[in-house]
């Protein structure tokens, strides 16, 4: 398939982006660390409590400090080079690409609808590539939105590929009006047509939207009648089938829907069951080497993203063998996300430098073999099946158990792990068998979800699925271009955000309990240490006790009158251990073109992420431990992007920016936090802080009091929210806790 010749320029490069002056720093600031606990230590018996939890926290942060920066130390990342992949490569690969959608309400289909034609526009050979959807809402909403979406895309595609358009999801392209064009122009006139056509679908799905009509019309919808999202069979529709054809048609990939069958009292995995779902029905239709996966509220924001990472694949120097996938950074449209940009621009790089990146679950293009429990060593150097393998993996028998009691199920996988996909000459003839492999009951007892696809047991299936390939002795490569390949939505409003975050949490602890735990099987995996280390990263979360008692301490001290820091030299280092710590932050966001008011948004966001979301997720996991609770995945609600027709304001609305609350507990220690540091601080500047304390070395003073001031900055949205209204005010019930908590807090303190 490929051209052997090794002389021609490579198709990637990997990039290493070590630094000798930031180690330096690192290392400085874990001195600082390290001197300030020995003082607490070597002085443990002069001073009270306080000093005890106080060196407890700054043992866990100084843990979490060290963890960071093993992982950071030798940063790398890829790039490829796809302008020479068609010298080099003249049969390229297939690649199925699956969306997901659940929730035709909290996920708008022309959402949806723009994800898939932003990955059918993709710069690669249409009759390579297949789009695959999973409706986890069983709506016919999304099936009669992705129908209309293709045919718009027998417009759109052959569009972009002509005028060779850089961002291929409509709605964002036709947010800008075209500048530099003569009116009248082909061009002009070809972009009023196609912008026309998309208005046309949008608004088509919009009316269709809340139409109960719409089974009425056509028999096509009668799968869907008399079903519940959470009570159907499953649905396997071709909406659009590449059948080579002529002219515009031939440019558009295959596009398939399918929605698997749900009944209540089943589990069904939400995320995870579904990609597995996925995974099936495109092994029976296309079989595709390699596999894209995208979120719904994702889209291709440059037209190359298949190409990037195929050309990773097929760089042979690079021995391909030990590349199970390729993620790409992963950037937002809709909100002010830096703090996410930055984590894995040096986190997720870092990361990279050591066995390669997490999979985070959407911008990440998989290889079958491996997602079907190929381990490196299962291949030879050229990547085919080692004899060994060949009597362990291609037994009938063992194979029908591993992966379902389905006779073409079987055969596609011994076709997948051969490297001969033997794909479906007319996609329609595998429906039936699609169906077969849709069953609630299919997966029972087999590998699906255990060692085989999308790993179940954790709501963070994309970090759970990827601790199994990177145990299995799998690298995997990073791509973090100057243009984004992949851009994503957030969640609108802080408690959306804030719920997400508790999701992402919780899964990242369930992690730890389940039987791909990093710190199961220390040493006898094949995952490497550092690599182990950044899985192991993810408890960071739990680090929200440590913030919260740290939150508190100052104005404990305050009201206490004790001390919370040393005194000469030793509070010198711990200003300067705090003061580098900030400049170091502060320019990993500056270096990225990011400002200084991101920044410190940022430095906020993180405290109060961790204050409300993380200890909500120990909650969580608390309950699951004790078979109370199982923890669910709540999606997250998505706002439909601004169409053309709405005007061209391309960036987040204005109000978003405005911290926003509601009634929910999330809010309360934010709440508790700045009431507490209120009073602190009142009660110190009126002097009335408890004087009897005999300690002449342990009182408090102004340290503890800015420390109170600082406290109060970080959680400032908090303090604004206390005398606004309305949405932006914090609502009276989480007050009036909040009130009561504080006002047990100052009584046990003074
Ligand atoms: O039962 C479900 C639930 C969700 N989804 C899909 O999963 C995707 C992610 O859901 P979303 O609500 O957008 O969650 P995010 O927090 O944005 O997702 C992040 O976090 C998840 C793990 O918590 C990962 O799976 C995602 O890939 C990652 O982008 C969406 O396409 C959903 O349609 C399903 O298909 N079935
Ligand atoms: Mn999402």
């Amino acid at each position: 398939m490929a051209d052997s010749s090794l002389s021609l320029p490579p198709l990637c490069e990997r990039i290493s982006y070590a630094n000798y002056f930031l180690r330096a720093v690192y290392l400085t600031i874990l001195g600082l660390f390290f001197s300030l606990l020995s003082h607490r230590i070597r002085h443990m018996s002069e001073y009270d409590t306080v000093w005890r939890v106080a060196f407890f926290c700054e043992t866990c942060f100084s843990l979490v400090c060290l963890l960071i920066t093993c992982l950071k130390w030798s940063p790398a990342d890829t790039k490829p080079f796809p302008d020479r992949l068609d010298e080099r490569v003249h049969d390229l690969p297939s690649v199925d690409m699956f969306v997901p959608t659940a929730d035709p309400v909290r996920e708008p289909p022309i959402m949806v609808v723009d994800t898939v034609l932003s990955l059918l526009a993709v710069n690669y050979p249409a009759n390579r590539l297949a789009c695959y959807v999973s409706d986890d809402g069983c709506s016919p909403l999304t099936y009669f939105s992705l129908k209309e979406a293709s045919k718009f895309a027998k417009i759109w595609v052959p569009f972009c590929k002509k005028y060779n358009i850089r961002v291929r999801a409509p709605f964002r392209y036709f947010l800008n009006p075209i500048s530099d064009v003569t009116e009248g122009s082909e061009f002009s006139k070809d972009w009023e047509t196609t912008k026309r056509e998309y208005q046309k679908l949008s608004r088509k799905v919009e009316d269709a939207t809340g139409d109960s009509h719409l089974l009425d019309v056509e028999d096509d919808f009668e799968a869907f009648s008399n079903t519940k999202s959470n009570d159907h069979s499953t649905i396997v529709k071709v909406v659009w089938e590449n059948k080579g054809g002529v002219g515009d048609e031939k440019e558009v990939p295959h596009i398939v829907y399918i929605s698997r069958e749900k009944r209540p009292n089943y589990l069904h995995h939400q995320k995870c069951g579904a990609m597995n779902f996925l995974a099936r029905v495109s092994g029976l239709m296309t079989n595709a080497p390699y596999i894209l996966n995208v979120d719904c509220d994702m889209y291709a924001n440059d037209a190359d993203v298949v190409r990037q990472a195929i050309c990773i694949f097929l760089e042979k120097s690079l021995n391909p063998k030990h590349c199970a996938f390729v993620q790409f950074l992963q950037e937002f449209y809709d909100s002010n996300t830096s703090q996410i940009v930055v984590l894995q621009s040096y986190l997720g790089r870092g990361i990279a430098g050591i066995q390669g990146p997490i999979y985070i679950g959407s911008g990440c293009v998989h290889t079958r073999r491996v997602m079907y429990g190929l381990s490196p060593d299962d291949l030879e150097g050229d990547g085919s099946l080692s004899l060994v393998a060949t009597r362990e993996f291609l037994v009938e028998d063992s194979l029908a158990r591993r992966f379902g009691n389905s006779k073409e199920m079987v055969k596609s996988v011994v076709g997948a792990i051969q490297r001969n996909p033997n794909p479906q000459n007319i996609l329609t003839n595998s429906i039936e068998a699609a169906q077969e492999v849709g069953h609630c009951h299919y997966e029972y007892q087999t590998s699906w979800g255990n060692t085989i696809g999308w790993l179940y047991d954790s709501v963070a299936e994309d970090l759970n699925t990827s601790i199994g390939i990177h145990s299995r002795g799998w690298t995997s490569s990073y791509i973090s271009p100057d243009t984004p390949a992949f851009l994503g939505s957030m969640p609108q409003g802080v408690p959306e955000a804030l719920l997400q975050q508790r999701r992402w949490a919780t899964g990242w602890i369930e992690i730890l309990f389940n039987k791909q735990s990093p710190l199961r099987g220390m040493f006898c995996k094949k995952i490497r240490f550092r690599q182990r280390l950044a899985y192991l990263c993810i408890i960071t979360s739990l680090r929200s006790i440590p913030e919260l008692i740290y939150c508190l301490l100052p104005a404990y001290c305050l009201l206490h009158n004790s001390a919370l820091f040393p005194k000469g030299t030793y509070l010198g280092i711990t200003i300067t251990l705090v003061g580098m710590h900030c400049l170091y932050t502060l320019w990993e966001f500056v270096n990225l073109g990011y400002s200084v008011q991101s920044w410190l948004v940022s430095q906020s966001v993180w405290r109060i992420v961790a204050t409300s979301s993380w200890l909500f997720s120990i909650f969580d996991i608390t309950l699951k431990l004790l078979g109370i609770s199982e923890t669910v995945f709540i999606i997250t609600k998505k706002t439909v992007p601004a169409g053309p027709s709405e005007g061209e304001d391309d960036g987040p609305n204005s109000d978003s920016s405005k911290f926003e609350f509601d009634g929910s507990l999330h809010f309360l220690p934010g709440t508790f936090i700045v009431l507490v540091n209120l009073a602190a601080l009142a009660v110190f500047t009126v002097g009335l802080q408890r004087s009897s304390y005999s300690h002449g070395r342990g009182s408090s003073g102004m340290a503890e009091a800015c420390v109170c001031v600082l406290v109060m900055m970080l959680f400032f949205p908090f303090l604004k929210g206390l005398f606004e209204k309305g949405k932006y005010g914090i609502p009276l019930s989480t007050l009036s806790k909040a009130g009561f908590l504080a006002v047990l807090f100052v009584v046990f303190s003074v």
